[in-house]
C-alpha cells in the first residue's frame, strides 16, 4: 500500500505537485497517468525519498521511505534504467545491490532468470540494448522480493515483445498480492495493463477509479432502425441526446437496456443496438484537455 496525503512540491514559483492525495492498493496494477510535465516523476521521487516534499506526506506500508528498515525489501523501483555503471556486469551490479541491502547472493541468479538475463549475466551493462537495460532495472527492483513496486514509464522504448513481457510480469506481480504503481503517458498501454487509474495534470489529481469508470463514462449507444427519425424524437422525449445519420442513431445519456426497452414499448424495429465505449485514449484526452502544459494549438 502506498498512501499520499496532501503531497506538494514547489520549485520556486513552479508547483510541480499540488496537494496530491491518493492510495495505491495491493493486488492491483495502478496506472499513474498524465501528460508530459504533469508531475509524475516528481511524485515518484518523493515516494522514494529522493526528493523532499514541500508539504504533505507519502508513505509505503505506513512509513515514509526514510524510515523503512529494509527499503529494497519493501519497495522495488525502476526510475531510470540507464543509471547503471556501464563497466559493471549485470551480475556484479545486482550483487553489489544485494550485498549492501542484506539480500542473499543466490537471489541475484534468481532475478536474472526471472527477467530473462541469465545468459547475459557476465556482460557489461554499458553494452546492453534499451530492452536489456529495462530488464536489468526490473531485476534490481525485484531483488528484495518487495511487496510494493513502483515503475516510471517501464515500457518506454521497448519493442512489442518487451511490452508484452512487462505487461504480463506486472499483472503476475499484482496477482501475487503486491502493490504495483506504474507511471505512463501511454493510455493505450494502461488500458491493457492497469486495473485502476490515477490521472494527474499540472501536478493535480484529475480523476481516479477503475479502468471501466473511465471508458464507461464516455459510452454511447449505436442504434440502426428503419424508423430512425421518429425513434430519435421518442428517445429525445425520454431525455437522451441523439445524432441521426441516415438509419443510424448515436445515443448518449441513455444506456442500451433503456434504449431497447423503449424500442420494444414503441414496437420499433431495431437492426442494431450496440454500446460503444470511448477508448481510454479519448477519455484521457478529454480529462486532461485543460491540463496539458505544451499542447498543440487548437
Ligand atoms: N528540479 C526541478 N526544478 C524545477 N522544475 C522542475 C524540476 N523537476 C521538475 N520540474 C518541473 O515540474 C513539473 C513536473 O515535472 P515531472 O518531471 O515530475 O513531470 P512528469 O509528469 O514526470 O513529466 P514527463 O512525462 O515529461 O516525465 C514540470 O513542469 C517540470 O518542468
Amino acid at each position: 500500500m502506498i498512501q499520499l496525503s496532501g503531497l506538494t512540491k514547489r520549485y520556486g514559483e513552479k508547483v510541480a505537485v499540488d496537494d496530491l492525495s491518493f492510495t495505491v492498493r495491493p493486488g492491483l496494477v495502478t496506472g499513474f497517468l498524465g501528460p508530459n510535465g504533469a508531475g509524475k516523476s516528481t511524485t515518484l521521487r518523493m515516494i522514494l525519498g529522493l526528493d523532499l516534499p514541500t508539504s504533505g506526506t507519502a508513505t509505503i506500508l505506513g512509513r515514509p521511505h526514510r524510515e523503512l528498515p529494509h527499503p529494497l525489501r519493501t519497495i522495488g523501483s525502476l526510475l531510470d534504467a540507464q543509471a547503471v555503471h556501464p563497466g559493471r556486469t549485470a551480475y556484479k551490479h545486482l550483487l553489489y545491490l544485494a550485498q549492501t541491502n542484506g539480500i542473499p547472493a543466490a537471489r541475484v541468479d534468481e532475478v536474472l532468470g526471472l527477467v530473462g538475463l541469465a545468459e547475459a549475466a557476465g556482460e557489461q551493462a554499458g553494452g546492453f540494448s534499451l530492452g536489456m537495460g529495462q530488464r536489468l532495472g526490473l531485476a534490481a527492483a525485484l531483488l528484495g522480493d518487495p511487496p510494493v513496486l513502483l515503475l516510471d514509464e517501464p515500457v518506454n522504448g521497448l519493442d512489442p515483445e518487451g511490452v508484452l513481457w512487462i505487461r504480463t510480469l506486472m499483472r503476475g506481480l499484482a496477482a501475487e498480492g503486491r502493490t504495483v504503481l506504474l507511471s505512463s503517458h501511454l493510455m493505450s498501454e494502461m488500458a491493457l495493463t492497469a486495473d485502476r487509474l490515477v490521472v494527474v495534470g499540472k501536478g493535480r489529481l484529475i480523476a481516479e477509479g477503475e479502468i471501466g469508470d473511465f471508458t464507461g463514462a464516455g459510452a454511447s449507444v449505436v442504434v440502426r432502425t428503419p424508423e430512425a427519425a421518429s425513434f430519435a424524437g421518442r428517445l429525445e422525449l425520454s431525455g437522451a441526446c441523439v445524432q441521426v445519420h441516415g438509419d443510424e442513431l448515436l445515443v448518449t445519456g441513455m444506456g442500451a437496456p433503456d434504449v431497447g426497452r423503449l424500442a420494444a414499448a414503441e414496437s420499433v424495429t431495431l437492426f442494431e443496438l450496440t454500446t460503444r465505449h470511448a477508448s481510454l485514449e479519448e477519455a484521457f484526452m478529454e480529462l486532461t484537455r485543460d491540463a496539458v502544459e505544451y499542447g498543440a494549438a487548437r
